[in-house]
């Protein structure tokens, strides 16, 4: 393994590392020993930086014992295990999590109390690690934290971007990219460990060679760089357990060229080490639009051949018998972003450790299992046979081996026809030739998944349906969920509380527990206090707005919440409609303002740098909000509300103050969506259309708990056939033609007509996800909830039982139906 040994028999080596006394002294001691001897300051000199950057360290040192302790047993016990591969991680704060999961939140609040030091000022210290986009590397993070919480023997693998997901700003209401530093003021939950680094190599080319009378093939690469891993804690929720989460940074293998430098280019002699570190400089900020970018492909084959190098050097036992590797790990693809590393762990066993190609491509097909996040044709990633050669020549060979043998297989299976052939071939042709990766992934994977029930169903009969006819049984569905721990226990403490007061603590690990609260919801008192609940998460939220961007959320409001990448399936235009429905209502006289529910719209939604309309939809969310917020006949009962920068932390603010949660993409667009889970577990009704999670919520909750609107994906994909002509809707609806009308005016552009002038037509003659089709349905139901509204108590009664009924969604659960389903792992060691 990695020469680790010569210590290991030292009495001292053996015996347990203990953690640190967490008694609240015992807290301040470690915390003023971090602050002086790792920060090398004395409190009375200290920034608030330093303050947190020692809390972090003494919080560390805690969960550092049961580390240890864990990667020992985990390494002795050799038990299966999962390594889930993943480009995106949206891990969130650290901080709290970790003092929750070793319990010693109450602890550290009074140990720094006892330094004169309030632990809400450090928390806000705190930089999110953005390495990601959203649901894929959010659900990703949600998924290890449960892996840590039910002792599965499990490592996350990834890439440690050194910018993250970019920063958002609005100048003059349009979205403007920051770069994300997130790693500036330091970081303190991850472990470096550059002795550990990995080679990895590109470009060259290939040969064949004889073997003792054996013809095998080689890769001559023509340049690579080192994989340093840096480790993150993992931990679980109060079962003294910390998994570990590695991710990968590129850095040159020969950093420093001393010989150029001494010739005096000195630009040149450090170019390896910029050419190198790009690999993992940059987050790429696409969620479902992915840009088929050479730097992209690198860094997918980056993080996965150092990933897979790693476990089978690093955690394997050096004399494992490889043919036992099926029962030894599975590897989770994340979506296709690490798909590629099917041909790697291909040229690895083949080529290095030169086993049979049979017996290899045997155990690959067990050693893998994919799951797809997306209905999107344009999501699912193709690489140019070009570039893959250009690239990774010996991994396009392997791949075109993989599919003669597999199309070898259908036509044998189904005959000589040609146009099944070609619609299945992982290689195609057209527009160029190059490698469908989740076809790949669907002939390697022992299982494929979608991420909701419609979403599989979508993928076995329109999206695979060749495969799943090939594959009996290999497609299967595990619906997505969401860590109590954080999006409840940690966002909504008060709910938490008056959970655990009625229910006891046991639902943090056991949400279906929250069925217990179906009963409480027909108590008064108990809805009385629900609501109270609320009231304050929304008074949180307003000064949390208040300070971080000017914005207020006024008392009284119902808070009508749209928070998600901004992507036009997802139908944020649907909600731009509504809004200036209800607007041009009050300021045409034809409806009378008094009779207007009080809401305040909050908007949370970063685009793609690239993505045009997205980013134009922006532009009209912000020049509609300053209208509408600006406009006295309005008399305050409209608000529109767009903090910049959405992402997980403000996220924990924003749900549990949420009234309506908005899931109105097109019905089979959706994958999944995890925030409708989230708004339903604190609390906030839905309204959403038949669309990915939304309908298993819907099928929970009940439908006199559910706003549903809108057509359902055989009806979308009925109107489709018969032709989709949106401006028929625009000439037949009144309320649209005037809302539209509105936008085109320039009356929420100083009058110009031009500015979002492709934003409307773009509507009226391509509207590719219907937004105009849908729209009298979602206002006549948004009606519905004016009116439902208007009886608190019917409404919170609604609202706990959202909260009653989404136990389901917990992504403990979802790991449950992996285990069962795709990974076959057993419980702890
Ligand atoms: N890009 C995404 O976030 C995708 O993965 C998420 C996690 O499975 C899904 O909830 C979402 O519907 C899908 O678009």
């Amino acid at each position: 393994a990695s020469g680790r040994t010569q210590i290991a028999d030292h009495p001292l080596a053996l015996a347990p590392v203990s953690a640190p006394a967490s008694s609240v002294d015992g807290f301040v001691r470690e915390f003023l020993k971090n602050l002086n001897f790792t920060q090398g300051v004395p409190l009375s000199a200290s920034s608030p930086n330093d303050r947190y950057l020692a809390l972090a360290h003494t919080v560390r040192d805690y969960l550092m014992a049961r580390w240890l302790e864990d990667q020992r047993g985990q390494r002795e016990a050799q038990s299966k295990g999962v390594a889930y591969l993943s480009a995106e991680y949206l891990l969130g704060r650290q901080l709290d999590n970790n003092l929750l999961a070793s319990r010693l939140t109450d602890v550290a609040t009074e140990a720094l109390a006892k330094c004169g030091i309030d632990i809400d000022d450090l928390r806000q210290q705190e930089v999110e690690p953005g390495l990601g986009n959203g649901g894929l590397g959010r659900l990703a993070a949600c998924f290890i934290d449960s892996l840590a919480t039910m002792s599965v023997p499990s490592i996350g693998y990834g890439i440690r971007y050194e910018y993250g997901i970019f920063r958002q700003t609005f100048v003059d209401g349009q979205q403007v990219e920051q770069p994300d530093a997130w790693l500036s003021l330091g970081s303190p939950w991850e472990f470096p460990h550059p002795e550990a680094a990995q080679t990895i190599s590109f470009a060259g080319h290939t040969e064949t060679y004889d073997d003792d009378g054996v013809e095998r093939s080689r890769w001559i690469p023509a340049w690579n760089v080192q994989a340093v891993p840096y480790n993150y804690m993992v931990p679980g929720y109060h079962n003294g357990r910390v998994n570990t989460l590695r991710l990968w940074r590129s850095v040159a293998t020969n950093a420093f060229d001393l010989r150029i430098f001494n010739s005096g280019d000195y630009e040149e002699a450090v170019r390896a080490q910029i050419f190198a570190e790009n690999i993992s400089k940059v987050l790429y900020p696409e969620d479902s639009t992915p840009q088929g970018k050479e730097l992209r492909l690198q860094q997918q084959y980056f993080f996965v051949a150092a990933s897979i190098r790693d476990f089978l050097t690093n955690v394997l036992a050096e004399d494992f018998d490889l043919e036992k590797l099926p029962e030894r790990i599975i590897f989770q693809l994340n979506d296709t972003h690490p798909v590629i590393a099917v041909p790697e762990f291909m040229r690895v066993l083949v080529d290095e450790k030169k086993m049979d190609w049979d017996a290899a491509w045997a155990i690959t097909q067990q050693c893998f299992a994919y799951t797809c996040h997306t209905l999107l044709p344009e999501a699912l990633e193709v690489w140019s046979v070009d570039l893959l050669g250009r690239l990774l020549p010996r991994h396009l060979e392997i791949i075109y081996r993989i599919n003669d043998e597999f199309l070898l297989a259908v036509r044998e299976r189904f005959g000589d026809d040609e146009m099944r052939i070609r619609n299945m071939s992982i290689v195609s042709d057209f527009p160029e030739r190059s490698v469908r990766m989740a076809y790949l992934a669907t002939v390697a994977g022992a299982k494929v998944n979608g991420v909701a029930e419609l979403h599989s169903q979508l993928l076995r009969d329109k999206v695979l349906p060749d495969f799943n006819e090939f594959y009996p049984g290999k497609f299967t569905n595990v619906t997505n969920g969401v860590t109590p721990r954080r999006f409840i226990r940690l966002a909504n403490p008060q709910l938490a509380d008056l959970i655990t007061e009625a229910l006891g603590a046991g639902w943090t690990v056991d949400l279906e527990r929250l069925r217990g609260l179906e009963s409480f919801a027909e108590d008064p008192e108990f809805r009385a206090r629900f609501a109270e609940v609320k009231a304050a998460n929304k008074r949180t939220l307003n000064t949390v707005l208040l300070a971080r961007d000017g914005l207020s959320v006024p008392d009284g409001h119902m808070l009508d919440v749209m928070v998600k990448r901004l992507h036009e399936y997802k139908r944020q235009m649907l909600k731009v409609l509504h809004i200036v429905t209800s607007y041009e209502g009050i300021i045409s006289g034809r409806v009378d303002v008094k009779d207007v529910t009080p809401r305040t719209f909050i908007f949370g939604a970063k685009a793609a740098p690239g993505y045009v309309m997205a980013k134009r939809i922006i532009h009209l969310i912000n020049a509609v909000g300053s209208v509408v917020n600006a406009d006295p006949r309005v008399e305050g009962r409209l608000n529109v509300v767009f903090p910049p920068n959405y992402n997980v932390t403000l996220a924990e603010r924003v749900i549990p103050a949420a009234d309506l949660s908005e899931q109105i993409s097109l019905a089979g667009k959706e994958a999944s969506g995890t925030g409708n889970m989230k708004f339903a577990l604190n609390g906030a009704l839905t309204i959403g259309t038949d669309d990915g999670a939304n309908v298993e919520i819907r099928e929970l909750v009940g439908d006199d708990n559910f706003f549903l609107f809108g057509m359902t994906e055989p009806e979308v994909e009925a109107l489709w056939a018969e032709g989709y002509r949106p401006s028929e809707f625009y000439q037949k609806d009144e309320d649209l033609r005037r809302a539209i009308d509105l936008i085109a005016s320039g009356a929420f552009s100083g009058g110009d007509r031009t500015t979002f002038e492709p934003v409307v037509s773009n509507l009226l003659y391509d509207d590719r996800f219907m937004v105009l089709a849908d729209y009298a349905s979602y206002i006549a139901e948004q009606g519905k909830v004016d009116a439902a509204y208007g009886d608190q108590d019917a409404w919170t009664r609604s609202a706990i039982l959202n909260v009653a009924r989404s136990g389901y969604f917990s992504s403990d659960r979802s790991m449950r139906d992996y285990i069962q389903r795709i990974w076959h792992t057993p419980p702890a060691y």
